[in-house]
């Protein structure tokens, strides 16, 4: 494996997060949202879209977390946007999170990561979603280039939509569920790591439960926030003693404060002041 590419994805988050505060923003270039920002259903519309949201956020909030689907339903050519907006966030400042949520097979896992990872990579980014439910180690090779491209991942475990409950929290023949099973397993792949590894899980905001062992000495991306439904006064009860480790995040609530650049930053402001009221 060629030597990490730089200092560590959890390194360089956890600065992030202590600096800017903890708040991650999505952008979710949903149709109804390009229609409210009076822009085509287009690429044109997309990268007008990011443009103003890299724009508005990328100097001011620890992580931006593009969604890849709304720029793939434009082909090419939305890919392409989506390359761009990756780029032009991190060279503004902020760590980029793909949300591509992938898993597959070892060797096609492996294809993957090349897109993402590595001097060269075509949409490199920060970190990536990745989704475990094909046995967490399938998810290696993407995990191991992570690591050597000084990149991160977020797992899957306990997802914030209703319909993940049924599966995530199924108990293996040894009793545990299933998401504790990927808590332990990012667990191990941190240890030993300071301040933290680079490999976070995905836990909803808008789980009703706080009986996961959520101390993974890693990131905790929690989803939900405003269009899910969650506050950040849910947050407590959900992460109970893990709170500092979470790393919120926003989309729709904060889009739906656009197109002005203004409107986007009072949006992410507001946010972020009910997190530092919460974690305080
Ligand atoms: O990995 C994610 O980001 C994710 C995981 C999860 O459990 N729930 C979840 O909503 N997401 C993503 O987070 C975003 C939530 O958007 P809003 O509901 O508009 O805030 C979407 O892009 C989802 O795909």
């Amino acid at each position: 494996m060629p030597p990490s590419a730089g200092e560590p994805f959890g390194a360089r988050l956890r600065r992030a997060m202590d600096q800017r505060g903890p708040l991650c923003v999505g952008i979710d270039p949903h149709p109804e949202l390009l229609a409210a920002w009076q822009l085509p259903d287009s690429a044109e519309g997309l990268a007008r879209f990011a443009d103003t949201v890299v724009a508005a956020l990328a100097d001011r909030v620890a992580v931006l977390k593009p969604q890849s689907a709304f720029f793939e339903r434009h082909g090419s050519a939305g890919v392409a946007v989506l390359e761009r907006a990756v780029a032009d966030a991190r060279s503004a400042g902020a760590l980029v999170l793909l949300d591509v949520k992938r898993g597959d097979i070892g060797s096609t896992v492996a294809a993957y990561a090349g897109a993402y990872f590595g001097e060269g990579a075509p949409l490199r980014c920060d970190a990536i979603t990745l989704t475990p439910y094909l046995g967490y180690e399938s998810l290696r090779p993407a995990l191991d280039r992570a690591r050597a491209d000084g990149a991160g991942a977020f797992v899957l475990a306990r997802t914030s939509n209703p319909e993940g409950a049924a599966t995530q929290t199924a108990r293996t023949e040894a009793g545990v569920p299933l998401a504790q099973t990927v808590l332990n397993d990012l667990a191990r792949e941190n240890a030993g790591a300071e301040p933290w590894g680079s490999f976070g899980a995905v836990v909803g905001a808008t789980a009703p439960e706080s009986s996961l062992e959520l101390t993974i000495n890693g990131p905790l991306l929690a989803p939900g926030l405003g269009a899910q439904g969650a506050t950040a006064d849910d947050l407590p009860r959900v992460f109970g003693p893990a709170l500092r480790q979470v790393l919120p995040s926003a989309s729709r609530s904060v889009l739906r404060r656009g197109p002005g650049v203004d409107g986007l930053r009072a949006a992410a402001e507001w946010e972020a002041a009910e997190l530092a009221r919460v974690l305080a």
